[in-house]
């Protein structure tokens, strides 16, 4: 039945191409060693150097306002599908000093609900599924925590990967989880995180189910190097796991191959959505990370990466927002725009869900 309706759905929906691939400029975090180096620069004018502000104006030349840019995407969008994909903190939630307390404003979430009447919306998230959803609070969106590695998806066959993936039919959904067989692992990698950094001030274990976070957006500068080198000896015992480097946090992983790009192109795929032409997948999302689903959308030719980001970064984002305001303002023009532009039934009718 859902199917059934998501298929009307398609139908009555429509799409585009990205622009130009991103020049790359500065990454974003203090301590990681894995950062790559930017492979392109500003022209240095003196009126740059004088001003920060230049130096973001002459990256946004690369990376145009969504919001500036606006009615030329949609015009472009007319006609195609669009489908939705965010990012929760620092695109959905400003990044904040306490983890537990990210919470999304009731603004965003009216508009985020609206969105998704419009259009198929997913959250592909670090966090664990269960707490980016009780964050976000809303049934008519999808939900793929742990970077991807946890989805709530469509009823849809599932193609299948290695054979590892498990469907688990909760209502009308579909789990898939292709890192499944770590979790006992990962349990076991938190407990020892946990030990070896609790005596350093500030550092913060955060269980995202298929990865774990350490957080240090409160240890002192001098303590880092200490808690880095605490996670990499806890690390050396597990060579199937790898580390990355988030805002001010790290995120131990399972080394599958398996990131927030794949999750996108599997939540396109169960929307039926992976094979036509006329697709625009819409992805907006702030740290390293999306990177991976940025790519996916410039490599298909078609859709709008769009970066939040208030200071230059090396991004293959085509298009950047700002900060989370801006994201809130680019939603509602986004559901604003798709009730304006088509006499189209909203797609709650069409999907019969709703929040
Ligand atoms: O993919 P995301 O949804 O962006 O998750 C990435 C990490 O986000 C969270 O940490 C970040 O936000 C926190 C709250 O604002 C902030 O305190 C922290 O410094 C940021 O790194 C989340 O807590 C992590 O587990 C995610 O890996």
């Amino acid at each position: 039945m859902f199917r059934k309706n998501l298929g009307k759905f398609n139908k009555v929906m429509g799409f585009q191409r990205s622009t130009s691939k991103s020049q790359r400029v500065q990454p974003d975090n203090d301590h990681s060693i894995n950062k790559k180096a930017p492979n392109t620069s500003p022209v240095w004018t003196k009126e740059l150097i004088a001003s920060p502000d230049a130096n973001y104006k002459s990256w946004m030349v690369k990376h145009p306002s969504a919001l500036h840019s606006f009615d030329q995407m949609m015009k472009i969008a007319k006609g195609k599908k669009i489908a939705i994909f965010l990012d929760y903190d620092g695109t959905l939630s400003p990044i904040v000093n306490d983890p537990e307390r990210a919470f999304m404003s009731n603004e965003m979430r009216s508009a985020l609900r609206e969105v998704a009447k419009c259009f198929p919306t997913a959250i592909i998230s670090g966090r664990s599924r269960d707490k980016v959803k009780g964050f976000v609070q809303l049934n008519n969106v999808y939900y793929a925590g742990s970077h991807g590695m946890d989805i709530m998806a469509p009823p849809r066959p599932v193609k299948s990967l290695d054979g590892r993936n498990q469907i688990d039919k909760k209502g009308n959904e579909v789990v898939f989880q292709p890192a499944k067989e770590f979790l006992p692992t990962i349990q076991k990698i938190r407990r020892a995180l946990e030990e070896k950094s609790k005596e350093i001030k500030g550092a913060r274990v955060e269980d995202n189910r298929f990865c774990i976070s350490v957080h240090y957006r409160l240890v002192r500068d001098e303590d880092y190097a200490l808690l880095e080198e605490n996670v990499k000896s806890v690390l050396a015992h597990y060579p199937e796991f790898r580390l990355n480097w988030g805002k001010k946090v790290m995120e131990i992983r399972p080394a599958i191959e398996w990131d927030k790009g794949h999750a996108l192109e599997y939540l396109l795929d169960t929307l039926g959505l992976s094979n036509s032409t006329d697709v625009v997948p819409v992805y907006i999302g702030d740290d390293r990370t999306d990177e991976d689903a940025f790519k996916v959308i410039q490599r298909r030719g078609q859709g709008y990466p769009i970066i939040v980001a208030s200071s230059p970064k090396d991004t293959e984002a085509s298009y950047s927002l700002h900060d989370t305001s801006e994201v809130l303002t680019f939603l509602l023009r986004l559901a604003r725009w798709r009730k304006y532009s088509s006499s189209s039934r909203a797609v709650s009718q069409i999907w019969g869900v709703g929040n």
